[in-house]
């Protein structure tokens, strides 16, 4: 049996103090790092020099999650800055597999992310080859956005095809609106890591807010 994992999003934390910041998260496994092209969304966060820096800082797993065009064009800058995982969009790679290999060539982790309105049957032929799926549950961009209740059905079709596939190490990742209310849910339906912005940055104790979530379904996946 193994736990849920919490991967507090640094992107509504406060870039002029990023090393208190990450002190404050230090509870939880994984860090979700969110990098806006301005183009691929409409928003512009940072690029690999972010990652590098925050990689001397912590040994927390780096999770980076491309919302970028042309990712394969960046994908070895974020790999030499110290990512663990690197997750691409589906909508954003043409040749997806390759892309893909890309990443799981240089060591790394990969994982594929869909938009709220992309169907999950995208993935039917890459599954096999992915470390995390990243099912978006918010319109890539920004924090603090609403959950889309929608999302639900694309991580138990994921879990069930991962199960079908006896892919048991598959991580079942969900971004945006996740806190206290949908948390339970979104565990229920196979997932196994929490992609938690607003909901950790924004609560005055953190380090309870990571173990509220990490431990609000129950632990069992
Ligand atoms: O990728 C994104 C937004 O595009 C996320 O990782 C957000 O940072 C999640 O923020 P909350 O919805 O949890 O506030
Ligand atoms: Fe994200």
């Amino acid at each position: 049996m193994t736990g849920v994992k919490v991967a507090p999003s640094i992107l509504t934390a406060d870039f002029t103090r990023i090393k208190e910041e990450i002190n404050s998260i230090q509870d939880a496994e994984w860090l979700h790092i969110d990098v806006m092209d301005g183009h691929f969304v409409p928003n512009i966060t940072f690029g690999p020099k972010m990652v590098a820096d925050i990689r001397k800082w912590t040994d927390q797993v780096l999770d980076v999650h491309l919302m970028i065009e042309n990712p394969d064009q960046f994908i070895p800058e974020f790999a030499k800055a110290g990512a663990d995982y690197i997750t691409v969009h589906q909508e954003a790679s043409v040749h997806l597999h390759r892309t893909v290999y890309m990443i799981k060539n240089l060591g790394l982790k990969a994982g594929v992310a869909l938009n709220p309105a992309t169907p999950v049957m995208a993935l039917e032929h890459i599954l096999p080859d992915l470390d995390l799926v990243l099912i978006m549950s918010v319109n890539p961009g920004f924090g603090g956005q609403s959950f889309i209740p929608a999302s639900l059905k694309k991580i138990r079709w994921v879990r069930e095809r991962a199960l079908e596939l006896g892919l048991t190490d598959l991580e079942i990742q969900v971004d945006g609106g996740v806190n206290l209310k949908t948390a339970p849910g979104i565990i229920k339906a196979g997932a196994t890591i929490l992609v938690a912005g607003s909901a950790v940055i924004g609560a005055s104790d953190r380090a309870k807010a990571i173990a509220q979530l990490r431990y609000c379904g129950g632990n069992l996946v």
